[in-house]
C-alpha cells in the first residue's frame, strides 16, 4: 500500500500528507494502530459498462467477488471529470466555512427535517456535518453560492453510476439486470448525501474521527479529498482504503445485506483523522424507495437459508431511526424491538438469524433468557443491555477482533482476548 496518503484537490486544502505513517507511529499500540495488509478491490467501471461483453462479464465477476469478500471496492474510470470533483470538494469545504449562525439554522428540529447539520457529540466523533436529501427531491442550503448546483449535478451523475452498479451487482448474484432496481423502487429511491468535515487531529491522541458503522441504504458513494482515513473491517482486522485520485469509494449498505440474506453484507468503517489537513468525506448513500418492502428476496432464501432479517418497508425503518440518518446500524439506541424467543444481535445491533447457537461475534439471547417478547432493548456500539431481564449468554462465545462489549445492568461480558465471559 502507498504510505503517502495523495490529497485529491488544490487550493486550502492541498499537499500530501502522510495520514497512514502518522496514525500508525503516533498511536501507542491502541488498537486502531493495527492495520492488516490487505487491499479494497478496484472496480473498473468503464468495463462494467462496456459493449464489449467480455469485458462486462469479467467486471461483473469482479463485482461479485468485492461484494461477497469486502462488502467495498474502489471505482475508477467512472467518467467524471477531476476538475468536477474538485469542484465539488472545495464548494463543500466552503459550506463548512460559512459563519456558524449560518448553519445553526439546519440544527435537527423534527423527523421531517430534510437538511440536518451538527458536530459529532460522543468522543470519537469528531465530525462536523450536513446531511442532506438528494433525492427524489434534491434539498440543499442555498449558501454558499454554488454549493447547491453543484452538489445537485454531483448527486445526478453519481446516482446513474449507482444505477450501473445497481446492474452489475444484480448480474453478479445470477438475477435480472434490473432485478435490484425494480424490487427497491430505485426511481424513487430515497437518498442522503452527508458532506463532512473532520479538523485535523492531535496525536497521538485517539484519532478516531468517525466511530465504527455500517450504514443504512443498499449502496454507498464516497467522494473525499485525501487518500487514507477511511478504513473498514475485513475479518475482524481494519484495513486502509487506498482510494486513488480521482475514484470514488463503495460500500454495501444494510439493505442491501438485508435483500441478498446477508450474502453481500455491509461494511463496517470508520474514519482516522490524521494531523495534517482537514478531511472532506462526501458519501451519497442510495436507498431504496420508502414505499419499498425490505426483507430477504425469495432468490436467496431456501432450507438452509433461512430469512435472517426483519422485514419492513424503508419508511418504517427510518420511523424507528429518525434521530440517525447516516450513523449507525439498523438497529440503533433506543429502538423499540419487540423479541422472540431466540432471536440473535451481532455486536452492531444488527438483527440475525433466527437461532440459538453461537456463531464468531455474534451475541445470541438463548431460548432460556428472561428476556421476553416485548422487552425494549438499547443497543449502542457493541454494548448489548435488557431493561428488563437477564440475560444468559454462552461461555464458549468467542467474540471476533474490534468487538467491544461494556457491562450491562449488573452484568458484565468483557472481551478479554476475543473470549466473552459472563461475570455475576
Ligand atoms: O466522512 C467519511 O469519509 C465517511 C463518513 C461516513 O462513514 C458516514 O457519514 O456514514
Ligand atoms: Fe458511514
Amino acid at each position: 500500500m502507498a504510505e503517502t496518503a495523495l490529497l485529491l484537490n488544490q487550493g486550502s486544502l492541498l499537499s500530501s500528507v502522510h495520514a497512514k505513517a502518522n496514525i500508525i507511529e503516533n498511536a501507542n499500540n491502541e488498537s486502531f494502530c493495527f492495520v492488516a495488509d490487505d487491499e479494497v478491490p478496484i472496480i473498473d467501471y468503464s468495463m462494467l459498462v462496456s459493449a464489449d461483453p467480455d469485458h462486462r462479464s469479467k467486471a461483473i465477476q469482479d463485482l461479485g467477488k468485492a461484494c461477497g469478500d469486502y462488502g467495498c471496492f474502489t471505482v475508477v474510470n467512472h467518467g467524471l471529470p477531476e476538475s468536477f470533483i474538485r469542484g465539488v470538494l472545495e464548494e463543500c469545504s466552503g459550506f463548512f466555512d460559512l459563519a456558524e449562525m449560518e448553519k445553526t439554522g439546519y440544527e435537527p428540529k423534527g423527523p421531517a427535517d430534510k437538511i440536518r447539520w451538527g458536530k459529532g457529540s460522543k468522543p470519537g466523533d469528531k465530525r462536523e456535518f450536513l446531511k442532506l436529501i438528494s433525492h427524489p427531491d434534491f434539498q440543499c442550503p442555498a449558501k454558499p453560492t454554488g454549493f447547491s448546483e453543484i452538489l445537485q449535478e454531483y448527486c445526478k451523475r453519481t446516482r446513474a453510476i449507482a444505477l450501473e452498479i445497481f446492474r452489475g451487482i444484480s448480474k453478479s448474484l445470477g438475477l435480472e439486470e434490473c432485478y435490484i432496481e425494480n424490487a427497491m423502487k430505485l426511481e424513487s429511491g430515497f437518498d442522503i448525501c452527508g458532506v463532512n468535515t473532520y479538523p485535523p487531529c492531535s496525536l497521538p491522541s485517539n484519532p478516531v474521527g468517525l466511530l465504527p458503522h455500517s450504514d443504512p441504504s443498499l449502496l454507498i458513494l464516497l467522494l473525499q479529498n485525501v487518500d487514507g482515513g477511511l478504513q473498514i473491517q475485513r475479518n475482524g482486522e481494519w484495513i486502509n482504503t487506498n482510494v486513488a485520485q480521482n475514484s470514488i469509494f463503495a460500500h454495501i449498505g444494510d439493505h442491501l445485506e438485508v435483500l441478498t440474506n446477508g450474502k453481500y453484507k455491509s461494511a463496517m468503517h470508520r474514519v482516522i483523522g490524521n494531523n495534517k489537513v482537514k478531511r472532506i468525506g462526501v458519501p451519497i448513500a442510495f436507498g431504496p424507495s420508502l414505499d419499498a418492502f425490505v426483507k430477504p428476496a425469495r432468490e436467496f432464501v431456501d432450507e438452509s437459508h433461512r430469512p435472517a432479517y426483519h422485514e419492513q418497508t424503508y419508511e418504517e425503518f427510518w420511523q424507528t431511526n429518525q434521530c440517525n440518518v447516516m450513523e449507525g446500524k439498523l438497529f440503533n439506541k433506543g429502538s423499540a424491538l419487540n423479541i422472540d424467543e431466540g432471536l440473535i444481535f451481532d455486536t452492531n445491533g444488527r438483527l440475525h438469524a433466527n437461532e440459538c447457537n453461537f456463531v464468531e461475534g455474534i451475541v445470541v439471547f438463548n431460548t432460556g433468557s428472561t428476556l421476553n417478547k416485548g422487552s425494549v432493548l438499547n443497543v449502542d456500539e457493541g454494548l448489548i443491555c435488557g431493561t428488563n431481564g437477564r440475560h444468559l449468554f454462552e461461555e464458549k462465545a468467542v467474540l471476533g477482533r474490534g468487538s467491544a462489549l461494556n457491562s450491562s445492568e449488573g452484568l458484565i461480558f468483557m472481551n478479554t482476548k476475543g473470549r466473552l465471559r459472563k461475570v455475576e
